[in-house]
Parts: C-alpha cells; structure tokens; sequence
C-alpha cells in the first residue's frame, strides 16, 4: 500500500477529517479555500499533531496515536514544498538545493545533484540567489531543494498557484516528470480540478 492515511484535528473552529488507503502513487487532496488540505499535509510531516488516526507510507508508520507512535519530523522522510517556496534568501541556489542533502546521510540519498539540475532544468542557476529568479525557477529549486534530501514520500501544496500560465505548464511538465522518473510516492494539494485531473491519482475530495 502506498498510502493508508486516516487522520482528524480540530483546527481554526472546524473538524479536518481525511481518510484514503490506496496503491496510487499521487494522491491529490482538492477541495475549497479553508477545507483543511494544507492541515493534513503538515499533520503527515509531523508539524501539526493529530488528534487521532494514523499515517504509513509505503508500509512504515510514521504517526499512529493508538500504537502512541509519532516520529519528530525530520525522522519521517518527508520532502515537503510549501506554497511559497521559501528559498533561504542568503544562500545561493546551489546551496538551498544542497541543504537537506548534507543533512542526509549517504545511504538515504538517492538523487544527485546534477541529475537534480538536470531534472529541473535549472543547471544554469546554481550561482544565482533566490531574489533573483523567477516565481517558476523558484519553485523548481524547492522541488529539487526536497528531493535531493533523499524523501520517501514528497507533499507539494499548490505548486501551482502563485504562478502564470507559462510558468504553471512548465511546472506542471516538471511534476509529470517527477511521477513517471522518480518512485516517490505524492501527496498533492490543489483547489484546481484541471490539475488534479492532469495528474491522474486518487482525489481525495475535502470540505
Ligand atoms: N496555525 C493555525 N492555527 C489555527 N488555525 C489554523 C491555522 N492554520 C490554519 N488554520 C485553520 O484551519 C482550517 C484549515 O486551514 P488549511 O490551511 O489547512 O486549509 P486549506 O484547505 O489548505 O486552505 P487553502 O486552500 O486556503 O490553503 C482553516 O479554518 C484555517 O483558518
């Protein structure tokens, strides 16, 4: 099973509920503005904890409340790209992508850094910083940033959203790229149902 998932908080006066067990390698979490989406992607990092449920991935268990099994965050193996792809803004490009990458130890790691440059198709940015590029280049480096920490399972929350159509198809392009190269299991957030159509996984409606 890639993904059995079966989490609930309360949060912001409302009840998040998602529950999914599926095979599929890209799920994608679609539903309305204030739904919970990015909720459960933090509460499957490890960063909000959940009142119950619990959530494995590719068969470990990285959060069980009734087994009272939860994993800090960085033991999780999670490659997480947020909205904005918040770059570090002192470091060059070359540096954000390496930053999870000298944290991880060599056995994990299973994606260089040129094979990264080339996936993305940034090999022309390592020296620039984050100010300097585009909001697209930018979210190119944060995918790379993340899968060069060697992850088992990436959550990407609107990859899209903060972008204009030229630069959404190109990245769009990147995240096929990713599904059909790589054998890393997606968690996808979306309130755009072209998106989610494109990309072809389980939906998990929310709200
Ligand atoms: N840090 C927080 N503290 C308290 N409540 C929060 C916090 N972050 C979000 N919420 C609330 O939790 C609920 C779910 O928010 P969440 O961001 O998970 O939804 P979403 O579906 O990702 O929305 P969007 O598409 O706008 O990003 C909302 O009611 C929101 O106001």
């Amino acid at each position: 099973m890639a993904f059995d998932v079966d989490l609930a908080v309360a949060r912001g006066g409302r009840q998040i509920a998602v529950r999914f067990e599926t095979q599929a390698r890209v799920v994608s979490l679609f539903g309305p503005s204030g739904a919970g989406k990015t909720s459960v992607l933090d509460m499957v990092a490890g960063l909000l904890r959940p009142a119950a449920g619990h959530v494995r991935v590719d068969g470990e268990t990285l959060f069980d409340a009734a087994q009272g099994i939860a994993l800090p965050p960085e033991r999780r193996g999670v490659g997480y790209v947020p909205q904005d792809a918040r770059l570090f803004p002192h470091m060059n490009v070359r540096d954000n992508l390496l930053y999870g990458w000298r944290l991880t130890a060599p056995a994990r790691r299973w994606l260089a850094l040129e094979e990264a440059l080339d996936l993305l198709g940034i090999g022309h940015l390592p020296d620039r910083r984050p100010a300097t590029l585009s909001g697209g280049e930018a979210q190119r480096v944060a995918l790379g940033r993340a899968l060069l920490a060697g992850p088992r399972v990436l959550l990407l929350d609107e990859p899209l959203a903060s972008l204009d159509r030229a630069r959404r198809e190109e990245i769009m392009a990147m995240l096929e790229r990713i599904r059909d190269d790589l054998k890393i299991p997606i968690i996808h957030v979306s309130h755009d149902r072209a998106e989610v159509d494109r990309l072809g996984g389980l939906v998990v409606e929310m709200g």
